[in-house]
């Protein structure tokens, strides 16, 4: 099963009219004190759910900003379970949907069946789990399914055809199409082949699809969710929240809409 507040806030965006906007923050970073407010602040600006990082000793898909990011909030002492702690203490406020995107090794030291069992508590509507291959997932995703979270899987481009297919059958909330080859940050453009790749992952399945990786500027993110429902915005907004640049990140939401 699905988690049904996250499916419900994309789906309401879309009816609107409007692109989806999903800003990816570091927890931690700042200090997990803010994180309530950062949430509300995000929803303020338009957008539709927020993707928590969790940091971690080996990020393999991250960029140096992210990097940077997660050892600030490591050095703060962030770990998975204060974040959940954090989480649980104000769920009964929140409206926005969240997203941990968490490599898999914290998970399965926290252990599955208390992750999901701690993550409905702390109200997560969905996961992302970057390095968590297809192949080895179903224990994982089973226990997920059972207490109704998101499942969120990332297609690649350097995937063929009929392993795309299957990640667009099987994802839960929306299909994160990760539109560079190579780890987040941000970019001046995208490949002239993001178009075309977007667009067949739309074919693939009637979930939404958001672009992610190397979205920076309103300009890019407009032009990357012509071709599916929206985009994930990273890098620059943590660069920004680390600066106290918040006006700035208020314009780069709102003018991606
Ligand atoms: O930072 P960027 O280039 O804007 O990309 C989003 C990205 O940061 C966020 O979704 C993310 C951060 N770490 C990840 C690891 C894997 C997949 C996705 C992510």
């Amino acid at each position: 099963m699905s988690n049904e507040a996250l499916d419900q806030a994309l789906a309401n965006k879309r009816q609107a009219g409007k692109n989806i906007i999903v800003p990816y923050i570091m927890a931690g970073d700042g200090g997990l004190d803010i994180l309530e407010e950062r949430l509300e602040f995000l929803q303020e600006c338009g957008a539709a759910a927020v993707e928590l990082g969790i940091p971690f000793s080996d990020p393999v898909a991250d960029g140096p900003t992210i990097q940077d990011a997660g050892q600030r909030a490591m050095e703060r002492g962030t770990t998975l379970t204060s974040v959940l702690e954090t989480l649980a203490n104000f769920k009964a406020k929140r409206t926005i949907p969240v997203i941990l995107m968490t490599y898999f090794n914290p998970i399965y030291v926290y252990g599955i069946e208390s992750f999901a069992k701690d993550c409905v508590s702390a109200g997560v509507s969905g996961v992302i789990i970057p390095d968590l291959p297809m192949e080895e997932e179903a224990g994982i995703v089973a226990c997920l399914q059972e207490h109704a979270i998101s499942c969120i899987r990332l297609a690649a481009m350097t995937s063929p055809n009929h392993r795309l297919r299957d990640i667009a059958g099987r994802t839960e909330g929306f299909l994160y199409a990760v539109s560079v080859k190579g780890t987040t940050g941000a970019r001046a453009g995208h490949d002239s082949h993001v178009k075309a790749y977007l667009q067949n992952l739309k074919q693939m399945t009637n979930t939404p699809v958001l672009a992610g990786f190397g979205v920076s500027n309103p300009e890019q993110a407009r032009e990357l969710a012509s071709h599916c429902d929206g985009v994930i915005i990273g890098s620059r907004i943590v660069d920004w929240f680390h600066k106290g640049q918040t006006d700035a990140i208020k314009q780069l939401i709102q003018n991606s809409i």
